[in-house]
């Protein structure tokens, strides 16, 4: 079965998110692929799920911010989406507060993380509201800065509103804030549906890619343990992790174990749960600047396939 493509929609409120949502949505209906969305808003009320084609499977997380308070949820409604619409792909809408690297977590789930394609988060930047940033609180001036920085491509809109020399400007400043995600500057949220097709955050065939794209922000890889293995090797592969790695989850069979244990990884703090079923033996990563390829290598050392190296 082919696997669903997610993109993500991020930016500060008011940038513009819903704006593309609706053009992308449109070329998609142009181009026939099944799509969904799942919108997420602060809010206990939906405005713009209003805004959507009432033909496209919609679902609506409100009241809280998936990065935070909404994760359950999260979880069941993109199982479920994926499970009655099977979708080609599927839009996410976060609220403008949510951070980037927070959504990514949320969105992986091991439980079907290997039904799903994470393509990228997309960051729409209001070129009007980039100007004033420094008159906002210093929280919100970062976290307009993380979802430039963590962005995979950005869409800096609103340009109608603004001056060719302040066009300019702002460019080289997203660009010098994340050189390697292309940087659009538009209005309404037009952009060519091509830009965002060849977006990709996914370690696909082994982590070739994503070693490929190692330096392009954050990308994500899933390994599936198709053994158990022991927990003191896997300790000794996480000491060994680099400084980039955000984040693990999944579930991991122990050779002394009758289940999996949920295992969590928060930039540098573990935790494990016992759970007493078999679950899909998925291990979902974030990082940045990370070589997944020799992630992988030494996950498979763990898993016995390949000779130790001295
Ligand atoms: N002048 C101008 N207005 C725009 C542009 N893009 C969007 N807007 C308007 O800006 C407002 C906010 O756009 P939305 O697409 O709803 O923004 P959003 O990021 O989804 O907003 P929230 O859901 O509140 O976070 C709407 O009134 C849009 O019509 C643009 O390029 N230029």
């Amino acid at each position: 079965m082919p696997k669903a493509e997610i993109y993500i929609l991020a930016g500060f409120l008011g940038t513009g998110k819903t704006t593309l949502l609706k053009e992308l949505l449109t070329t998609e209906h142009e181009e026939g692929r099944k799509v969904a969305v799942l919108m997420n808003e602060l809010g206990e009320i939906s405005i713009d799920s209003d805004e959507i084609d009432d033909t496209v499977p919609l679902k609506e997380l409100l009241g809280g911010c998936i990065c935070c308070t909404l994760q359950d949820k999260l979880e069941s409604q993109l199982q479920e989406i994926l499970k009655l619409y099977q979708p080609d792909a599927i839009y996410i809408e976060t609220t403008g507060a949510a951070h980037p690297v927070e959504v990514l977590d949320a969105v992986l789930s091991p439980l079907f993380a290997d039904l799903i394609e994470m393509k990228g988060i997309v960051t729409t930047v209001d070129g009007t509201l980039w100007k004033e940033r420094a008159a906002m609180p210093p929280q919100i001036q970062q976290l307009l800065l993380e979802q430039v920085r963590f962005a995979d491509l950005i869409v800096v809109n609103k340009t109608d509103m603004l001056s060719d020399f302040e066009q300019g400007k702002l460019c080289m400043e997203i660009q010098s804030l994340n050189a390697a995600a292309p940087c659009i500057l538009t209005s309404f949220s037009r952009i060519p549906a091509k830009k965002i097709r060849n977006l990709s955050v996914s370690a696909k065939e082994g982590a070739e890619a994503a070693h490929v794209h190692a330096g392009l922000g954050l990308s994500t890889f899933v390994y599936r343990f198709s053994a158990r293995v022991s927990q003191s090797g896997f300790e000794d592969f996480l000491r060994g992790l680099p400084d980039g790695m955000f984040r693990i989850k999944g579930y991991i069979h122990f050779s002394h174990a009758d289940y999996p244990d949920l295992f969590q990884y928060s930039y540098g703090t573990t935790l494990y749960m016992r759970e007493c079923m078999n679950l899909p033996l998925n291990l979902v990563f974030i990082g940045h600047e990370i070589d997944w390829k020799e992630i992988l290598q030494k996950l498979e050392q763990l898993e016995g396939r390949l000779p130790e190296q001295d």
